[in-house]
């Protein structure tokens, strides 16, 4: 296929270190080191500040070319250089504020939230009351439906498996979407093996279910029905409403693994019917290694627990909680409520800076849904024909991106969820996610759209297939050897 050929005849790009080397047609250029922009952070605030560079540029911009990059990204004292960052689907800068917050329970309050005999024990399990009273806030929970587990994966685990496992004697099938995240997806696999039946639904060339689709699938024996509310690589946001009502017509279980979405954008859980929710504190500008999932109370969801013990979180998820963790999550939770409005804006404004920058280079598609409606603007997910994206990922060392799920970044193939779209190979292995968040900086945008323009066009003079496509040469009618 086209992918394959674009593979081979392309680029070899050595992975490693900070040189590499790309050739095609005898062309080897050589890549140095390329140099960074300062960016401090203002600990109070948590706003990043570019300074001057530290470094000339060193890239060596292609022959005959004019063009002299800036220097991009950051200097934090004693981590060196770094790129810029715009992987914010992968995991969120720690937010200044929360990291407060949580220095509070390294230091005095140590006590252990279930010890319901001393003062130790009271005060955190305050703090960790009202940690859950803030992520409660964010969707229009009760607290008491907020059980904390150890991020999304976990939550995602625990309902695609616990829901069916305890409905086991009268329900037998479950309701995904093929492009779920892969928790979901192997959590699904994994109850297959167990005798469910798993429906994965398709979805059109934007990523989005159709509701006819869902229902045709629904049988007398559906008890769950599991969508994303937000795609990790491509942002589309699933109907979620819509989804909400069938499933609570049908007497349906909901459960949205809202990782991307939660403080993202505007979640209800009674207004949505969702009976579930996974929500990962390190997409909110929380610590990693912490989440939670809602579980309605009303109509009440009942599930077998995956991790057994002393009862704690309702008896559906054992284990000591652990307050640093929950209490800097919750923080993350009060200031994404409280400065929602503030950062959609902030990120609307540089998403479509960087869109309409990145889509006047030839030859670029956008993946994802053209609906505001339907698309989170924070990830923009852009194809850019006749390139390989991990070429051009090699080529922007100083821009972290990826091309897809963090999950998946080590491997070659190109992306399921892309493939769904009905992308394909060729469209699917040249495509990159930038991840827009609270600290992203107008500056950082501007340098990543030039950066991005120079880059491809170099990457393309390089690329024999580019060349034949110039020369009007319809790349469909090739017959090529091999695979
Ligand atoms: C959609 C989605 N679901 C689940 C997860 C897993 O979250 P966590 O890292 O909290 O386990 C992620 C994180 O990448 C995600 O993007
Ligand atoms: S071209 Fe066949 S897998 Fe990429």
């Amino acid at each position: 296929m086209l992918g394959n050929q674009l593979k081979s005849l392309s680029f070899q790009v050595a992975k490693h270190g900070s040189l590499f080397k790309v050739g095609s047609n005898n062309a080897i250029r050589q890549f140095s080191k390329i140099s960074r922009t300062s960016l401090a952070t203002n600990t109070t605030t948590g706003e990043l500040h570019v300074s001057t560079p530290i470094d000339p540029p060193s890239l060596h911009p292609p022959e005959g070319s004019s063009v002299s990059l800036k220097n991009s990204s950051r200097d934090d004292s004693q981590f060196g250089t770094r790129p810029i960052y715009l992987d914010v689907q992968a995991t969120t800068p720690t937010d200044p504020r929360v990291l407060d917050k949580m220095l509070e329970f390294y230091t005095g309050l140590y006590g252990n939230p279930h010890s319901a005999t001393h003062a130790y024990g009271w005060e955190t399990d305050k703090e960790v009351e009202k940690a859950r009273g803030y992520i409660a806030d964010v969707i229009g929970a009760d607290p008491k439906e907020i059980i904390f587990t150890s991020g999304a994966t976990e939550s995602n685990n625990m309902v695609v498996k616990g829901i069916p496992r305890f409905y086991k004697k009268t329900k037998k099938h479950i309701i995904t979407t093929q492009t779920e995240h892969k928790c979901v997806l192997d959590s699904a696999r994994h109850m297959q093996d167990e005798g469910f039946d798993v429906t994965y639904l398709p979805v059109n060339e934007q990523g989005l279910i159709s509701l006819d689709d869902l229902t045709n699938a629904i049988r007398k024996d559906t008890i769950l029905v599991s969508i994303m509310a937000v795609n990790n690589e491509i942002g589309v946001i699933q109907p979620l409403k819509e989804i909400g009502k069938i499933c609570r017509e049908n007497k349906i279980f909901f459960h949205a693994d809202g990782a991307q979405a939660f403080g993202k954008i505007k979640l209800d859980v009674n207004e949505m019917n969702i009976d579930c929710l996974s929500i990962s504190s390190h997409k909110i500008y929380g610590p990693m290694g912490i989440g939670a999932c809602y579980i309605r109370r009303r109509p009440r969801v009942r599930l077998d627990p995956i991790i057994s013990g002393g009862g704690q979180e309702r008896g559906l998820r054992s284990g000591t909680l652990a307050p640093p963790l929950v209490c800097g999550f919750g923080e993350a939770a009060r200031l994404v409520k409280e400065e929602m409005e503030y950062d959609q804006a902030h990120i609307h404004k540089l998403s479509e800076k960087l869109k309409n920058g990145l889509l006047s280079i030839p030859s670029t598609q956008l993946n994802g849904s053209p609906d505001p409606a339907s698309q989170y603007a924070g990830c923009v997910n852009i194809s850019f024909a006749y390139i390989e994206g991990e070429s051009l990922l090699m080529a922007l060392k100083d821009i972290a991106l990826s091309s897809g799920s963090a999950c998946t970044s080590a491997s070659l193939e190109p992306s399921y969820v892309l493939h769904a779209l009905g992308a394909d190979d060729a469209l699917a292995h040249s495509s990159i996610r930038f991840g827009i968040g609270r600290f992203t900086t107008e500056e950082e945008i501007d340098y990543v759209i030039k950066a991005i323009h120079e880059r491809v066009d170099f990457l393309r003079k390089m690329s024999p297939l580019w060349e034949m496509v110039q020369e009007g040469i319809d790349l469909d009618s090739i017959e090529w050897s091999g695979h």
